[in-house]
């Protein structure tokens, strides 16, 4: 086919594309989540289904997006892990980045009548999209452990301000309280002063949510001897783990191994 003599404006196009045989991660976060969080009356410091519904979008894309061998999300991001062998897009950044966040959000839209019946969605949600490449697997799971943490912090931070701003404090004195002080002060404080064993908290708030493939056991009915048998199956599954102390990766190392 002849060429138009426009064609040459093509070669002004410029693509990043990512070495072969490095992990990427495309991590995604709400814009502007402070307003539209409080516009639309999530609880605070956590709102389950608002959590729920982030997961549910991050199964999606999971699922419909080639390449993704982990998720990891909390709060308003989720960061997706594109396996180190993966050739989808050819590893191109542009396309990876702006399907994954695009999808994303069109998903939140999409689900959010499920989530929330109750409550109308008022404008447009929005998420930014980034991608980093990094070399080794042992950055990797660094990279998602500093996310982990991250989770962790501001979970626990969370937690005391709103606990101490539920008992009655304004939120400056509740901020003067918790300024400088650690870990296990805050932990001490719930505990002494409010009788919440942080520990004891749901984990979804206090670890995030994990999406994986993982062997579950599923019972099956054997058709000839009417027998209840057990088998395993590779399924997407969502967990609240700990991937930082526990032996999570050791446990399941189909997860980054070699496919
Ligand atoms: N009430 C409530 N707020 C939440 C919840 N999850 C996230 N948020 C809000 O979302 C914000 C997310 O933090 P950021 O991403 O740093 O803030 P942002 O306003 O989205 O800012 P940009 O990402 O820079 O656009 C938090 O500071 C909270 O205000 C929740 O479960 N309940
Ligand atoms: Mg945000």
């Amino acid at each position: 086919m002849a060429k138009s003599k426009y064609e040459y404006v093509k070669q002004f196009e410029r693509e990043t594309v990512f070495l072969p045989h490095t992990w990427l991660v495309v991590r995604i976060d709400g814009q502007g989540f402070h307003r539209f969080t409080a516009t639309h009356d999530f609880e605070k410091p956590n709102d389950l289904r608002a959590l729920e519904l982030m997961n549910r979008c991050a199964r999606g894309v999971f699922d419909q997006v080639g390449g993704i061998c982990f998720a990891y999300g909390e709060s308003d991001e989720y960061s997706f892990v594109v396996h180190e062998n993966s050739q989808y897009f050819n590893r191109r950044e542009a396309k990876l980045v702006s399907s994954i966040v695009s999808l994303f959000t069109s998903l939140y839209v999409f689900y959010w009548p499920t989530v929330f019946p109750d409550r109308q969605l008022k404008y447009p949600p929005s998420f930014d999209g980034r991608i980093v490449c990094y070399p080794t697997e042992a950055i990797l799971r660094d990279y998602l452990a500093w996310r982990q943490v991250d989770c962790h912090i501001n979970n626990l931070y969370n937690t005391c301000f709103w606990t101490l701003v539920q008992s009655g404090k304004s939120t400056v004195d509740a901020e003067r309280e918790l300024m400088g002080t650690l870990s296990a002060d805050k932990n001490e404080m719930l505990f002494t002063k409010f009788g919440i064993n942080y520990n004891k908290l749901p984990s979804i708030f206090r670890k995030g949510s994990i999406i994986v493939r993982d062997y579950v056991e599923e019972e099956h009915t054997d058709k000839a001897t009417g027998e209840i048998r057990k088998k395993r199956k590779m399924r997407t599954v969502v967990v609240h783990e700990d991937i930082i102390k526990n032996k999570f990766w050791e446990q399941r190392p189909h997860i980054l191994g070699k496919k």
